[in-house]
């Protein structure tokens, strides 16, 4: 990726991943992490999980566990992985998404491997991955999708992480904000397209961004509206542009009934 292009916020991210990323492999070779990843079962199914809510006619809700954003602040607190997943779990939510960077989300691998063992539902890894071992060590601790945001990755990068991905048997979600990432995630063999509604130079919301770019996706993907959705009406609005599927963290976070309120998004469509 040209670091040039890149906003400040993604750029200071993704340099401290590249820390993380070093000592952890000092830590845990990556021959070792890889070793795990094939030794921890079946993962679940994603993308098979959002496709039959919207067959059944519901939202395809993943419902993210996170503490802390650098544009929210703290989010919950205190902050409970296990009920959480539950909550989500019986709102019917599809799939959970766990944030397991630290310095800027307040998250951990143990975040994610709690919430797991706590329900049935299918996990994404939400955090950056810049590293094939990222990938093992998101499949070791359980994850069952990775996530991919173009704006932080080479097409050359993109692909190989991709690649791990599908040798593990996981689910990935392309990242996008735009109609050049949306062109380049295209080329990827995955089927769930994310259009991110937060600029990321910003860091402010808009669901005109979906608006504009859920429409280009082609019919055999699956596109998955996320951020700044807060209301039913936003989620109606994200659906009538033809994104049945949808990531949403904050406003659910922040509610006291969590349940309710992701049932109320779930029901929406
Ligand atoms: O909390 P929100 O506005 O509902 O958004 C959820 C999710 O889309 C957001 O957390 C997110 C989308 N892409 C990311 C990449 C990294 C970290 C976080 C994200």
């Amino acid at each position: 990726m040209n670091a040039d292009t890149l906003p400040d916020t993604l750029l200071r991210i993704l340099a401290d991943k590249e820390a993380e990323l070093r000592e952890r492999a000092a830590a845990t070779p990556i021959g070792e992490m890889e070793r795990r990843a094939r030794d921890v079962g079946r993962p679940r199914d994603f993308t098979g999980a959002l496709c039959d809510a919207v067959a059944e006619g519901r939202i395809g809700l993943i419902a993210e566990i996170k503490k802390a954003s650098p544009s929210g602040g703290l989010i919950r607190d205190p902050f409970d992985p296990a009920g959480l997943a539950q909550a989500y779990e019986a709102a019917g939510a599809a799939c959970l998404s766990v944030l397991t960077d630290a310095p800027w989300f307040q998250g951990s691998p143990a975040d994610l491997v709690t919430a797991r063992s706590s329900c049935a539902l299918p996990v994404l890894r939400k955090d950056f991955m810049i590293d094939p071992y990222q990938v093992f060590e998101a499949r070791a601790m359980g994850a069952d999708c990775i996530l991919l945001i173009l704006a932080a990755l080479s097409d050359a990068q993109a692909r190989e992480l991709e690649e791990v991905a599908r040798g593990l048997d996981m689910s990935v979600l392309a990242e996008v904000h735009d109609q050049r990432e949306l062109d380049r995630a295209l080329g990827l063999h995955t089927r769930l397209i994310g259009v991110n509604n937060r600029n990321l130079r910003t860091l402010q919301t808009d669901l005109a961004t979906a608006e504009a770019l859920v429409p280009q996706i082609p019919a055999d993907r699956i596109p998955v509206a996320e951020s700044g959705l807060r209301t039913p009406e936003d989620v109606r609005r994200m659906a009538a542009v033809g994104a049945r599927c949808i990531l949403v963290g904050e406003h659910l976070l922040r509610q006291p009934d969590v349940t309710e309120a992701a049932r109320a998004m779930v029901q929406a469509g």
